[in-house]
Order: structure tokens, then C-alpha cells, then sequence
């Protein structure tokens, strides 16, 4: 079966890379020439554990090549739209018109008699981009009038997490094909027949269901962060402790104790935006019982201002030429992604209050210069810390919980510290002569 993929960022490249591993013959399509020059010399142009020796061996065995020409779509039995679907300017909706160009782009391929394309040949067009409820829907009946009735579309959802994207894509925890027409499922299953075989469960649905599990489940995950980052506020006033919270309430089964890490919140080119679509969508069908998702958001958009003020707290609040040591710039481990990052924010906030931020990240400091490049890049924890007069930990990266508090209170102007993640090990830099603030216990 041959495959095209069309937009090969986070999601898409790895999509195209796991289809080739799985034995399909792919076509990665993006507009942007260098990500296709990379990803073809079977290099990942972001950092994903695990992609990079999938997209050698895909372009070495000749099973995965990459282009910017859509009209390379014209010979494959199935189409995965993977492009972006962001947030508008008005902050809420999301903006779609990545995803109409490129299914503008790929109707006139698949249009009968249109050049290199086998006439009459019947071709499924595959959504994976995370969309309002209702595109589907409007971008069947668009495919149809443009590239004629063969054309069936289907929506597939995906779930991967970054920094376990490879994994996520070769042993996902489900499958959910929302179809609209008798061709849809029976492809989908051949496509993932080695996942279903290997027990993972399908959910066969109609279009704007599929479209509603994958925005439902991000909602749910980011109001089950709001809601224990709101406990956290009632364990600071109250001297509570919201780790041991978690992990109370994560013993009962029906709660789970994961996605209850408190801290800094919840980032990514994922949660925030597809939390303020999904409320928008709501409120344009004129449905109002989403409109707690406003407090999700404010909850989750509160704690980068309340480590921004702890740490102007800890300065005394004249933060003209102190130093801060950053430590993160990625929204979470194992990722350079920094969209939305809460982690960069509060460094950019706190520059833009005078003060010096030195940022270490173990892998993002390229991708965070591009976007905040006003901020200093160290190559190393130590060197960040280096005459601090606090320091933040703002993105989980287990080297910053591993490490040995004694070796940056050796170089540190003072011993403030405030753990943003929750994690880091109190005792030990308490023993360090730490002063060790947390968000969410005494
Ligand atoms: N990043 C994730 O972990 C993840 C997981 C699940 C779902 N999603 C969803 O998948 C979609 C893509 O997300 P992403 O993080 O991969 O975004 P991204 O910005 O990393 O990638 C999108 C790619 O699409 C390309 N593109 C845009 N318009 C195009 C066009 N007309 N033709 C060809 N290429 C085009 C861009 O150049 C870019 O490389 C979004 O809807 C997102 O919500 C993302
Ligand atoms: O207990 C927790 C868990 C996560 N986070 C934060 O939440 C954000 C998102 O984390 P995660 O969900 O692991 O990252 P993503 O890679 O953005 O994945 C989410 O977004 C993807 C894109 O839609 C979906 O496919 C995934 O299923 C969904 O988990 C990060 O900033 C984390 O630091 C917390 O603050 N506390």
C-alpha cells in the first residue's frame, strides 16, 4: 500500500517514519524545504528519542522519501493530513487554514484526469490533525465537489505524547477511526492491522465523534492538571502538601494518580491551544456547559505568574540586574518543543523586569534562542547557576533531580531556590543550605 503523508512536523514526521517502519510505501509532503531536506538525509529536524534511526532506515530501504511537490500524492492509496492547526490571533479558535490549502492542494491531485493520476481510482483521505468539531464534515463535502465521489474521508485522531512519539505511534493505547463511508475502517484496519493484532483497542466511530474524543481527551487532561494546580493554591494557604494529595487521591482507581502533577502547569503546541478551541467551538454551537474550560486555562495561566512573583518575592521585588538561573526552556522533557512553554514564559517575564536570566535546557536552548532570544543560553546547569541570585527549575529534565544540590550551591551567589516541577529532592538541598520554595508545600 502506498501512503502519503502531508505536513511532517512533530506529529507527521514521526506518522511517515512509523508507516515506513510498519512496511508501507510513504511519501512525507511539507512546504518547508529545509525540514524535507533533513527529514530525507534521515535526520529529525526537532529532537524526538527514537526517530531518527526510523527515518534512516525508512530512507535507506527506499520505503520513505519526502518532498515539497503534493503532486507526489497523485500515486497513494491513502492520505494522512498531519499539518497544524494552531491558534488564531484572537487567541481561541483554531486556524484552519493550513488545513484547507493542503486538502485544496491534494483535491487537485486526486481529481480525475488530473496528471499522473490513474482515472477513476478510489482513495482514502485520512484527517490526524486535531480539528473543531464539524471540519470533517465540511472537508468531505470540499474533496468531493473538487476531486469527485471516489474520494472518501476519514478521521483517525492521534495521541501521541512528545519526547515518546515513536513509541506512541508503533504501540498506541488506542485507535479511533471516525468514518463516513464503506471504505474507511476496512483500510484504516489493514493500515494498523499489527497494532489491532497485537490487541490495541479500536473505537469505530462517525466523523464528528472521532473529532470529539480527540478534543475531549486533551480537556480532560488539562482540567485534571487545573484542578490539582487549584488544590495546590488551598495546600499552600493551608500548609497542606499536594504531592501527598496526589498521591492519595491517585489510589483510587476511578482518579489514577497520573496527569496530577502539580507545579508550573500545563504547555505545548497541544493543551493550551486545543483547550481554548474546544471552549471557542462550544460557545459558536451555542453550547455553554464547556465554559469552565475558561477556568482550566486562567488556573493553568495563574501559575506562571505566581512563580514569576515568587521569584521577584525572593529578590525583594527589585529585579533590575539580579540574576536568574533558568533551568528548562521546554514545555516538558524529553522535547525542544517551546511552544507555549511555561517554562520560557516565566524566564521572558522575569527579563522583561530587568532581570539577567541565563537558561539551561539540555536540548532546547536552538529552539528557545529563535523564539526568546534576549535571553542567556549556558551550556551547562552549573553554568547557568553561576552568581545566581535564585534559582528556578522550571521543566522536569530527570538530570535536574538527579543532580547533586552541593555542586550549584558552590557556584551560586545565593541559595534561593524555587521548584516550579515539584521534584526536585527537598531534603537534599535543604541540607545543601538551600532555601527551597515549592509550589504546593511548606
Ligand atoms: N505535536 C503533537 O504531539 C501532536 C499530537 C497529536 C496531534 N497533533 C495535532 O497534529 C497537528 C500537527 O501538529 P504538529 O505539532 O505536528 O505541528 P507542526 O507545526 O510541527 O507541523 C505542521 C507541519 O505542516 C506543514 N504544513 C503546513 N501547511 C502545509 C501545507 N499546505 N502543505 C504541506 N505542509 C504543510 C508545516 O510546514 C509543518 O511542518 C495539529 O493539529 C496538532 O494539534 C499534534
Ligand atoms: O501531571 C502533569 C502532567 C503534565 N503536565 C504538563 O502538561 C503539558 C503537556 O504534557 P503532555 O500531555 O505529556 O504533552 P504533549 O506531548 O503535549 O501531549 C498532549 O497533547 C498531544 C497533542 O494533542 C496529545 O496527542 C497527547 O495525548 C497529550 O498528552 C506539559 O507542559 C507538562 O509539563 C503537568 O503539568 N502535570
Amino acid at each position: 500500500m502506498q501512503v502519503s503523508v502531508i505536513g511532517t512536523g512533530y506529529l507527521g514526521a514521526v506518522h511517515a517514519a512509523g508507516l515506513a517502519e510498519l512496511g508501507f510505501d510513504v511519501v512525507g509532503i511539507d512546504h518547508d524545504a529545509a525540514k524535507v531536506a533533513a527529514l530525507g538525509a534521515g535526520r529529525a529536524p526537532f529532537y524526538e528519542p527514537g526517530l531518527e534511526p526510523l527515518l534512516r532506515k525508512g530512507t535507506e530501504s527506499g520505503r520513505l522519501r519526502f518532498t515539497t511537490d503534493v503532486a507526489a500524492a497523485a500515486g497513494a492509496d491513502v492520505h494522512f493530513l498531519c499539518v497544524g492547526t494552531p491558534q488564531q490571533p484572537d487567541g481561541l479558535r483554531a486556524d484552519l487554514s493550513h488545513l484547507d490549502a493542503a486538502v485544496d492542494a491534494l483535491a487537485g491531485v486526486l481529481a480525475d484526469g488530473a496528471a499522473g493520476r490513474p482515472p477513476r481510482r478510489p482513495t482514502l483521505v485520512v484527517g490526524k490533525s486535531t480539528v473543531p468539531v464539524g471540519t470533517a464534515a465540511r472537508l468531505a463535502t470540499r474533496l468531493q465537489e473538487v476531486a469527485g465521489p471516489g474520494v472518501e474521508l476519514a478521521w483517525n485522531p492521534e495521541f501521541l505524547r512528545e519526547g515518546h512519539a515513536v513509541d506512541d505511534t508503533l504501540r498506541p493505547d488506542r485507535i479511533v477511526l471516525g468514518v463516513a463511508g464503506p471504505t474507511g475502517e476496512q483500510v484504516l484496519r489493514r493500515v494498523y492491522a499489527e497494532a489491532v493484532a497485537a490487541g490495541t483497542p479500536v473505537v469505530v466511530s462517525d466523523l464528528a465523534t472521532a473529532e470529539l474524543v480527540k478534543a475531549g481527551a486533551n480537556a480532560f487532561l488539562a482540567t485534571k492538571i487545573s484542578f490539582i494546580n487549584a488544590m495546590a493554591e488551598l495546600c499552600a494557604a493551608t500548609g497542606a502538601n499536594v504531592t501527598t494529595l496526589a498521591e492519595a487521591l491517585g489510589h483510587d482507581v476511578r482518579i489514577g494518580r497520573r496527569f496530577l502533577d502539580a507545579g508550573l502547569g500545563f504547555g505545548g503546541g497541544c493543551l493550551p491551544k486545543d483547550v481554548r478551541a474546544l471552549r471557542a467551538r462550544a460557545e459558536e454551537l451555542g453550547v455553554d456547559a464547556l465554559s469552565f474550560l475558561d477556568d482550566v486555562d486562567r488556573v493553568n495561566r495563574d501559575r506562571r505568574t505566581r512563580v514569576v512573583e515568587l521569584a521577584s518575592g525572593l529578590l525583594e521585588h527589585r529585579l533590575e540586574g539580579r540574576r536568574v538561573a533558568a533551568l528548562g526552556a521546554s514545555f516538558k522533557p524529553h522535547s525542544d518543543d517551546v511552544r507555549d512553554s511555561p517554562a520560557l514564559e516565566v524566564a521572558q517575564r522575569l527579563r522583561e523586569r530587568g532581570a539577567l536570566v541565563r537558561v539551561y535546557d539540555p536540548v532546547a536552548a536552538t529552539t528557545a534562542a529563535r523564539v526568546a532570544p534576549d535571553l542567556e543560553y549556558a551550556d551547562s546547569a552549573v553554568t547557568a547557576c553561576r552568581d545566581a541570585d535564585v534559582v528556578l527549575h522550571l521543566t522536569e529534565w530527570p538530570e535536574f533531580r538527579a543532580a547533586d544540590p552541593h555542586a550549584y550551591a558552590e557556584v551560586v551567589g545565593r541559595r534561593l531556590v524555587v521548584d516550579a516541577r515539584n521534584c526536585l529532592p527537598r531534603d537534599r538541598w535543604r541540607e545543601a543550605g538551600w532555601h527551597y520554595v515549592s509550589l504546593g508545600a511548606a
